[in-house]
């Protein structure tokens, strides 16, 4: 197949993460360009645009998709925007990468799932980047030897310093433990069966009435366990680790431990502040891959069912936030193309 000429990226949604991305595109992807972005902020979208030769700047999406050199989108609204995009650029059959959620609720991504099986291709990958992090990458290539057994357990631990205003008890699962209910499906090879949500006593440091810290445990179809500690308001850092235990060992990341320092009578390192950080390498790579899979005319990494399958499995949580007990997840069968 021949390789496309630089690929013209519209980015959809330029607040944190849509600007982040344009810079990445702009000073760090190869093969890629920025020539077009959208935001509702018409002024976030000509600030973000300045940055770019020649880059246009719309405050609706549809328009961006519908400008001059746009060969694919990137999709960095927030996620209840999601749906209207992704439709948008399958109604132009644009190769999209679209930041997580896929969408905030099961049935609003199988519409998404059933509108790109209409297609008759995939075009979505989804931006769980945690898949392309070095160190999810190393644990995931260990399990795949098979040196450590059966994996058993999953105990995976993602703390915040701080949420930000708009977040609400329900976010922590649907937008924060989206990651794990994806890293638990990919690391394991399993779906997610039942979901329950235990709560503790909120953390006073925790704006009044959000429920944090939470603590989730995911049962899984391979009869293994994955238990998340979600904390958003842990004050310290940006954490985020696992530990899978398995039938002969076990094995962990996310210590961040690249450097250790000997200093006046202590030791220790530094402890990242926000995901930009933590996951530069994550996105680099996640970005790198979708535009080169996106020249070669592939479409790789984690698919719209993955998506869809992790919104259900937040949704399920939601409700066991919400009414207590363990909460099973639904799924509709799988359709071939995501076999
Ligand atoms: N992968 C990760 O680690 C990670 C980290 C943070 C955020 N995210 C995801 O990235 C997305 C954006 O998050 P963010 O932190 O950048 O949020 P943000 O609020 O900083 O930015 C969102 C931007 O989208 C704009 N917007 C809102 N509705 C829109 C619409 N319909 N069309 C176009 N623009 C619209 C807003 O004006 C804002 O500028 C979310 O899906 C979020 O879950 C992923
Ligand atoms: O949207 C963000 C993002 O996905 C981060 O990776 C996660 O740590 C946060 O909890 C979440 O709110």
């Amino acid at each position: 197949m021949t390789e496309r000429a630089t690929l013209g990226v519209a980015v959809i949604g330029t607040g944190r993460m849509g600007a982040d991305h344009v810079r990445r595109l702009h000073e760090v992807t190869s093969g890629a360009r920025v020539v077009a972005v959208a935001d509702v902020d018409a002024e976030r979208a000509k600030a973000v645009a300045a940055r770019v030769d020649g880059c246009t700047a719309h405050t609706d999406p549809a328009a961006a998709l519908a400008a001059a050199d746009v060969d694919a989108v990137l999709i960095a609204s927030p996620g209840p925007a999601h749906e209207a995009t992704l439709l948008a650029a399958f109604e132009r059959d644009l190769p999209v990468l679209c930041e997580k959620p896929l969408t905030p609720d099961a049935a609003s991504a199988l519409r998404v799932l059933e509108a790109e099986l209409r297609l008759g291709h995939r075009r979505v990958q989804v931006g769980f980047m945690r898949r392309y992090d070095p160190e999810y990458a190393k644990l995931k290539a260990l399990l795949a030897t098979g040196q450590l057994g059966r994996p058993l357990m999953l105990h995976n631990r993602h703390r915040n310093v701080a949420s930000p205003p708009f977040f609400t008890s329900s976010m922590l699962i649907s937008d924060s433990v989206a990651h794990e209910a994806d890293v638990t499906r990919w690391l394991l090879g399993h779906e997610i069966t039942a979901v329950t949500v235990l709560r503790p006593a909120p953390s006073a440091n925790a704006p009044d009435g959000l429920r944090d810290p939470q603590f989730v445990v995911f049962e899984t179809d391979g009869g293994a366990l994955s238990d998340v500690e979600i904390f958003v308001n842990c004050g310290f850092g940006y954490q985020v680790q696992a530990e899978v235990v398995c039938e002969r060992g076990t094995a962990r990341i996310g210590d961040g431990h690249a450097l250790v320092t000997n200093m006046a009578g202590r030791w220790g390192g530094t402890i990242a502040q926000d995901w930009t950080e933590r996951f530069e390498t994550a996105y680099d790579r996640q970005i790198q891959t979708w535009v080169d899979a996106t020249r070669r005319g592939e479409v790789t990494g984690p698919s719209v069912w993955d998506g869809y399958a992790a919104a259900a499995v937040c949704e399920a949580g939601v409700r066991a936030l919400e009414d207590g007990g363990r909460v099973e997840v639904e799924l509709v069968e799988r359709p071939a193309p995501y076999a």
